[in-house]
């Protein structure tokens, strides 16, 4: 494993570009889950919840370099981390500081990435458990001409349309959308790199928010397909994720030996 804190040099455009990236957003504080170290530093099996998401990353042979945005003070001691944990030997690991919201760290983490990368596989630190087959399917997707892919999974629960601004409750329902057509989208979310950092650059500069990378490219007015998600690629966001990844963790350990 090669290792920096500091960004690389900027994209240079004549390169030949056929790399793989991964960027991981870790730099969220993890308030849903309650007090405690940033989310992505805490335990999952005894190990950092962000060492799992890059080896999830560095796995798929797909991937060659991961770029783990770290919290804003934090890149020197997710540095330390991750040295001293053992990661699938010839992944290129670069760790830099990440921003204030979600899309602020992933567009840190694309600046910081080599010219030679042409497809980058966007993942939250906060999906640990994402199986390499998925990671597989969406990097192979993208690969063959996708310049957006989501993994998804349909929706299990009837979902409602309210009006936040009318606030309390009860709230009043305005929609009921129509199940089938649903998708609960989940990472890692793939995308052709040039197509990413213009949907980057037209909303930061718009001041504009999304809450994931697909749905900025999907306002740019390009097509984004959804490839099949895991229900082990969850994200753990409240108390009660974290003991189902507990969970999924001890059955992977016995039965698979990691
Ligand atoms: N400023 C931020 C906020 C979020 N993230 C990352 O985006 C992913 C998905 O975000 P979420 O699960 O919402 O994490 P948090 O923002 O940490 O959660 P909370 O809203 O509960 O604080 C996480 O891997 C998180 O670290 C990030 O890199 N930078
Ligand atoms: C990107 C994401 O994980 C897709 O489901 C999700 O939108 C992140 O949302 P959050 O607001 O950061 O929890």
């Amino acid at each position: 494993m090669s290792s920096s804190t500091s960004p690389s040099p900027a994209p240079d455009s004549s390169a030949t570009t056929t790399r793989t990236a991964a960027v991981i957003p870790a730099a969220g504080r993890g308030i849903r889950l309650g007090p405690g170290a940033p989310k992505a530093l805490r335990a999952l099996g005894g190990t950092p919840m962000l060492v799992h998401a890059v080896r999830a990353m560095a796995r798929s042979r797909a991937v060659s370099l991961v770029v783990v945005v770290a919290p804003p003070d934090g890149a020197p001691q997710v540095r330390t981390l991750l040295d001293d944990h053992a990661l699938p030997d010839g992944t290129e690991v670069l760790v830099v500081p990440g921003g204030d919201t979600r899309q602020d760290s992933v567009r840190l983490g694309l600046a910081a990435l080599p010219g030679d990368v042409a497809s980058v596989l966007v993942h939250d630190a906060a999906r640990p458990l994402v199986p390499i087959d998925t990671v597989d399917a969406v990097a192979a997707a993208v690969r063959g001409g996708a310049p957006a892919v989501v993994p998804a999974l349909p929706v299990t629960d009837t979902v409602k349309e309210v009006d936040p601004r009318t606030g309390g409750a009860p709230e009043p329902v305005v929609g009921t959308p129509v199940r089938a057509r649903l998708r609960a989208v989940q990472t890692p979310q793939g995308f052709d790199r040039a197509t990413l950092a213009e949907a980057h650059r037209k909303f930061a500069a718009e001041g504009d928010g999304a809450t994931d990378d697909a749905g900025m490219v999907e306002r740019l007015g390009l097509p984004v397909v959804v490839v099949p998600g895991h229900e082990e690629a969850f994200k753990v966001t409240r108390p009660l994720d974290l003991v189902l990844a507990e969970a999924v963790l001890a059955r992977r350990r016995a039965t698979d030996g990691f």
